[in-house]
C-alpha cells in the first residue's frame, strides 16, 4: 500500500524496459520496495513548488528515482548568486529561465521522467488547478504568502504539503496533511510581521543546508509514495548545522484551525499577500522612503544630510556607497546619540528591511526627518553604479 489512495489505484500497470530495470536496480533488489514499489515512483505525480535552494536537492532526487511525473512551478531567471546552493542551476544558465534550467538538469539525469513546466508565480487563481493533478506538493519556497497559499490549496485539495524551510545554519521540516495531521496554520496561525522575519537574501544561508533540507523532504516524499516507515506527519524536524543536531517536535493539530478545524471559516483561497501584510499601505507607508536616483541627486547636490550604512562591518567590506557613515543595526540602540536629530538622515542596508527597522528605531527616538533607501545597496549597484558589487 502507498500513503496516496491514486497511486495505489493505478498499481500494477505497465512492465519496466531493461534500461529501466538496470537503472533502478539497487531499489528493485529491496525487499520494501521491489517491482511493486518501483512502479508506484513510476506513477507518482509529484509537484515541486519553487525550484530554488530547497527544489534544487529534492527535484534531482526524485528525478533520480523514477518519479513518473514531476510537475515544477517557478516564475524566477537563474541569477549567479543563486548557484551557491542551487545545485539543479548550472553557470552556462545564467539568466535563463529556471524553470528551462530545471527541466534541462533533470532530463539529463533521467530522460524517463515526465516533467510539467509552470513558468508562473503560483497564486490564488492558478494554485487549485495547478495543485489538483498531483498526488504530492512539495513547497520549496521562501516566502510566508506562498506558504500559506501551497497550505491552504492542499487543504482545500486533500493533498500532503511536504514542507521545508531554512535561515542561515538552521532548517526545518515536516508533512502537513490535514486528513492525517496538523496543517501549516495550525504550527503558524499568523503570519510574523513584514520584514520581522529576514530572508536568506537579508541574512545569508550555508549553501550546503538547503541540500540536506530539500533531501528529507525527497525522503519523505518517497516514504509517502511508497508507503514506507512513519511519515512526518504531526512532527516538525529542526536541525541545526553548526552544532549537528536534529531536533523534533510533536504538532497538534488545533481544532480551532481556520482551515482544518472543525468548523472552518476558510472555505476558498484568499489574497495571501494581504492576509502577510504585503503591499498594504501600512506596510508601505511605515517609514518614508527615498529612490536611489534620488539619492544620487542629493548626494551630487549641496543640501548637507548624513547617510547611514546600517549592515554588518562584514558586509561594508564588500560594497560601499562613497560617503555613508557605518552604523551597524546590531549596535544601533547604543550609538544613536551620534546622529542628529536636527539633521536629514537617510539609511541602507542591503536590500531595505534592516535599514527600515533602524528608521522606526530613529522614529521611536524622536528623529523626524529620516528616510529608507529603497532597494538598498543592490538598487544601487544596479541602478546607479555598477562597480559596487552585488552580494
Ligand atoms: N509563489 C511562487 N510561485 C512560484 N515560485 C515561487 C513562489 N515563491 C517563491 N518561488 C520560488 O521559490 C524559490 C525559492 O528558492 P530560494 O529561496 O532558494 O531562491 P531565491 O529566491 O532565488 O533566493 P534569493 O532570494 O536568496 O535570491 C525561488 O526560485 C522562487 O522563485
Amino acid at each position: 500500500m502507498s500513503y496516496l489512495p491514486r497511486v495505489n489505484k493505478v498499481f500494477p500497470a505497465a512492465g519496466f524496459t531493461h534500461e529501466e530495470i538496470r537503472r533502478y536496480g539497487r531499489h528493485l533488489i529491496m525487499p520494501e520496495v521491489t517491482l511493486e514499489g518501483q512502479q508506484k515512483l513510476k506513477a507518482a505525480r509529484v509537484l515541486a513548488v519553487g525550484t530554488g535552494g530547497l527544489g534544487s536537492p529534492l527535484l534531482l532526487y526524485l528525478a533520480a528515482a523514477g518519479v513518473g511525473r514531476l510537475g515544477i512551478v517557478d516564475f524566477d531567471t537563474v541569477d549567479d548568486s543563486n548557484l551557491q546552493r542551487q545545485v539543479l542551476h548550472k553557470t552556462r544558465n545564467i539568466g535563463k529561465p529556471k524553470i528551462e534550467s530545471a527541466i534541462e538538469a533533470i532530463q539529463e539525469l533521467n530522460p524517463n521522467v515526465e516533467v510539467v513546466p509552470y513558468q508562473t508565480a503560483l497564486r490564488s487563481e492558478n494554485a487549485l488547478e495547478i495543485l489538483q493533478d498531483y498526488d504530492v506538493v512539495v513547497d520549496g519556497t521562501d516566502n510566508f504568502p506562498t506558504r500559506y497559499l501551497v497550505n491552504d490549496a492542499c487543504v482545500l485539495l486533500g493533498k500532503p504539503n511536504v514542507y521545508g524551510s531554512i535561515f542561515r545554519f538552521e532548517g526545518q521540516a515536516t508533512v502537513f496533511w490535514a486528513e492525517r495531521g496538523p496543517c501549516y496554520r495550525c504550527l503558524y496561525p499568523e503570519p510574523p510581521d513584514p520584514g520581522m522575519v529576514p530572508s536568506c537574501a537579508e541574512g545569508g544561508v550555508l549553501g550546503v543546508l538547503p541540500g540536506l533540507i530539500g533531501m528529507v523532504q525527497a525522503i519523505e516524499t518517497v516514504k509517502l509514495i511508497l508507503g514506507l516507515g512513519d511519515p512526518l506527519i504531526g512532527r516538525l524536524l529542526l536541525f541545526d548545522a553548526l552544532g549537528m543536531e536534529f531536533r523534533e517536535f510533536r504538532l497538534r493539530k488545533d481544532p480551532g484551525c481556520p482551515i482544518c478545524g472543525s468548523a472552518p471559516s476558510i472555505q476558498s483561497l484568499v489574497d495571501y499577500e494581504a492576509f502577510c501584510g504585503i503591499g498594504t499601505p501600512a506596510a508601505a507607508d511605515d517609514v518614508p522612503e527615498i529612490t536611489v536616483q534620488e539619492l544620487k541627486r542629493r548626494l551630487d547636490g549641496a543640501v548637507e544630510f548624513d547617510l547611514i550604512d546600517v549592515r554588518e562591518p562584514h558586509e561594508v567590506a564588500i560594497a560601499q556607497i562613497p560617503g555613508a557613515k557605518v552604523i551597524p543595526l546590531s549596535q544601533f540602540h547604543q550609538r544613536i546619540h551620534e546622529l542628529d536629530s536636527a539633521r536629514e538622515v537617510v539609511l541602507f542596508c542591503k536590500l531595505g528591511p534592516r535599514s527600515a527597522k533602524a528608521c522606526r528605531l530613529l522614529f521611536d527616538a524622536g528623529f523626524r526627518k529620516v528616510q529608507n533607501l529603497a532597494g538598498g545597496i543592490e538598487a544601487w549597484s544596479l541602478e546607479i553604479d555598477p562597480s559596487v558589487p552585488r552580494y
